[in-house]
């Protein structure tokens, strides 16, 4: 067998083209919605990351609101940044790029944003919201996941789901996504504490790998005709992008998502999403 992939940079570039009609619809409404990101640190990645989330918005007709912090900023610094987000009517939505650099309380940041203009639905009282089943921003890349998934037309409902990993951007939110009622997925959760990971691996329909390990998951962990989504970003020696799974792994699964190239876009495209929909909020 060899597994079919699970475009996303195809599927991010399908739902930019809904956004971009959705955002054109706004502006026509005299509502111009704009994205403010908070990065702070010279990271490599972050930038390259928050760069893409600009690009992406103008592709789309997005405004771009751009904060920088140096890698000495202090946590005072931070948090003046995000009061002038919250205060700021151009800035429908903002992220706070993470990882923040050591010695930064992340957590704390994060709850001093106003929960409605959280893009990246990891304000306490929205993952808060996602534990109650209420209506909330979504985590984007779990909630990129879920929309790979869907378009593909994997079965999510009655599947036995492998989530590896229990950050907060990906692996804490994940099962709760995928347990809500209109999901209806079967999960279970491990993490670098559990006890023979290629067990629970060989019984997993998907497996979603967020360990930040490269090649973690090895083709003989993964049952034959599982859809296996590759999360993971290390960097080998020449830079290059290393997933948590091994690339053998094609030959078993019956999906999988490259790496480059998987959940990476749709990652970007569901932070546009979460931008346009509290921007269509805002006009009812
Ligand atoms: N505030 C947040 N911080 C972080 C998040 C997040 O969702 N919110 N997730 C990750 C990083 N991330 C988004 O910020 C992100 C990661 C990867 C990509 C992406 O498009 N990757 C490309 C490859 C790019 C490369 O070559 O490096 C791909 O997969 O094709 C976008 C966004 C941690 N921080």
């Amino acid at each position: 067998m060899t597994a079919q992939i699970l475009d996303g940079k195809a599927t991010a570039a399908e739902i930019k083209s809904d956004l971009t009609a959705r955002v054109a619809a706004l502006r026509e409404r005299g509502v111009t919605p704009g994205l403010g990101t908070v990065l702070v640190g010279d990271d490599p990645g972050s930038r390259k990351y928050v760069a893409g989330k600009h690009r992406d918005c103008a592709e789309v007709g997005i405004a771009s609101i751009e904060r920088e912090l140096s890698a000495t900023a202090t946590q005072d610094d931070v948090e003046k940044v995000v009061r002038e987000l919250n205060e700021d009517p151009a800035c429908t939505g903002y992220i706070v790029q993470l990882p923040l650099p050591a010695g930064l309380d992340e957590n704390r940041v994060l709850g001093l944003m106003d929960p409605a203009k959280d893009a990246d639905g990891l304000h306490p009282v929205n993952l808060g919201r996602l534990v109650l089943g209420e209506p909330a921003p979504l985590p984007c890349t779990p909630n990129g996941i879920l929309t790979l998934l869907r378009r593909h037309g994997v079965e999510i409902a009655g599947a036995h789901v492998v989530v590896v990993g229990r950050g907060v951007t990906i692996g804490r939110p994940m099962p709760l996504l995928l347990t809500r009622r209109t999901e209806n997925a079967t999960v279970t959760q491990c993490h670098t504490g559990t006890h023979d990971l290629p067990s629970h691996l060989r019984r997993a329909d998907i497996i979603i790998a967020a360990a930040g390990s490269p090649h973690l998951i090895r083709a003989e962990d993964v049952k034959p005709g599982a859809a296996v989504l590759d999360v993971g970003v290390s960097r080998g020696p020449d830079g290059k992008i290393l997933g948590d799974v091994h690339p053998d792994v094609r030959e078993v699964a019956a999906w999988l998502s490259p790496n480059p190239g998987g959940v990476g876009p749709m990652t970007r495209a569901q932070l546009l999403v979460n931008v346009v929909e509290a921007a269509e909020r805002g006009v009812g």
